[in-house]
């Protein structure tokens, strides 16, 4: 890697808080009591979270469950509301399933984003959506999704939780104040194989750590892989995260994501 995409590196590292060395009961145990502190300290009696079967939202799911018991152990009133949001009927339905039996939440709530999505679709289709529709669609999915996880957190004094961590952040690869829209953020500096080995700590099955990432967004591309999307894979990600050598393509992959994202991980932009 040349000497500028080096030093590029390390700015972004710094800024992602992503640590050198890593250690799993460590980070899990920091995680959980940030989570059951969060609850402490704000009075919210509830975390709210979509599960979708992949790894982010399961790990970050059976996190939230671990800190909400943790606070009711201590005599805190604490419920985790883990929330099935597809859009209509999911492809791989089972493997959100097979995440919700590793999470073990308090409660299940299940709505359906199709109706809203599709409703708000046939209203704006009129002002164009242009060749790139079910792209659109797919933000708008993302969004509906976002409405029903705080619809659920207003009405039971909860936050909600983010799964954003830092092998997304740096590629800005989330629906602006659709999933990137939350409440806090408890796998925050991870890159995708932590998360995976946070997931793997805490009894997840090789099935769930080992899915293939995708955000699922697309109606016509169900479960296109990120790394399709992304044009890079998640060990290289990782890799420059972790502040190893990558290829001269990645990194400059890599540094152009996240120089074209940066409105996403700031606040709005003020005059
Ligand atoms: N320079 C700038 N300063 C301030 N704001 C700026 C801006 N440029 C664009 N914007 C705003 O940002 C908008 C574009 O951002 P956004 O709406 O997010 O849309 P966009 O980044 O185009 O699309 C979202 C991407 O994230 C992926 N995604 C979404 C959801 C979940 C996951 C997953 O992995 O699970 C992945 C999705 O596949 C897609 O590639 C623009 O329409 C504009 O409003
Ligand atoms: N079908 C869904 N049902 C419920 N929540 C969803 C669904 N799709 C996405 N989400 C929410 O949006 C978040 C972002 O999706 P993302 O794909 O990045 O994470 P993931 O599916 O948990 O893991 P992976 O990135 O490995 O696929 C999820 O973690 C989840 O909270
Ligand atoms: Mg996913």
């Amino acid at each position: 890697m040349s000497d500028e995409r080096r030093y590029l590196q390390e700015l972004i590292i710094a800024e992602l808080g992503v640590p050198a060395s890593f250690d799993a009961d460590t980070e899990i145990e920091r995680r959980i009591e940030f989570l059951a502190d969060q609850l402490r300290r704000s009075r919210a009696t509830a975390y709210v979270l979509g599960i979708s079967g992949g790894v982010d939202s399961g790990t970050a799911g059976r996190l939230c469950q671990l800190a909400v018991e943790r606070v009711r152990a201590e005599g805190g009133q604490a419920t985790f509301v883990a929330m099935r949001l597809p859009y209509g009927v999911q492809v791989d339905e089972a493997d959100a399933q097979r995440s919700l039996d590793f999470i073990k939440p308090d409660e299940t709530l299940v709505v359906d984003v199709k109706p809203a999505t599709d409703a708000m679709v046939e209203s704006v289709r009129h002002a164009g959506l242009g060749d790139r529709e079910d792209f659109h669609v797919g933000n708008i999915k993302a969004r509906q999704r976002m409405i029903s996880q705080y619809v659920v957190a207003g009405a039971r004094g909860g936050l909600v939780v983010g799964t954003d961590h830092a092998a997304e952040a740096v590629m800005g690869f989330y629906t602006k104040y659709g999933d990137g829209a939350c409440d806090l953020t408890p796998l925050s500096g991870l890159t995708k194989r932590r998360v995976r080995a946070i997931g793997s700590r805490l009894g997840a099955s090789d099935e769930l750590t080992g899915k293939v990432p995708t955000a699922d967004l697309e109606t016509n591309t169900p479960g296109l892989p990120d790394e399709v999307a992304l044009g890079v894979t998640y060990e290289e990600i990782d890799d420059f995260l972790e502040g190893r050598e990558v290829s001269e393509q990645a990194a400059a992959t890599i540094i152009a994501a996240h120089r074209r994202t940066a409105h996403k991980r700031a606040m709005p932009l003020a005059v």
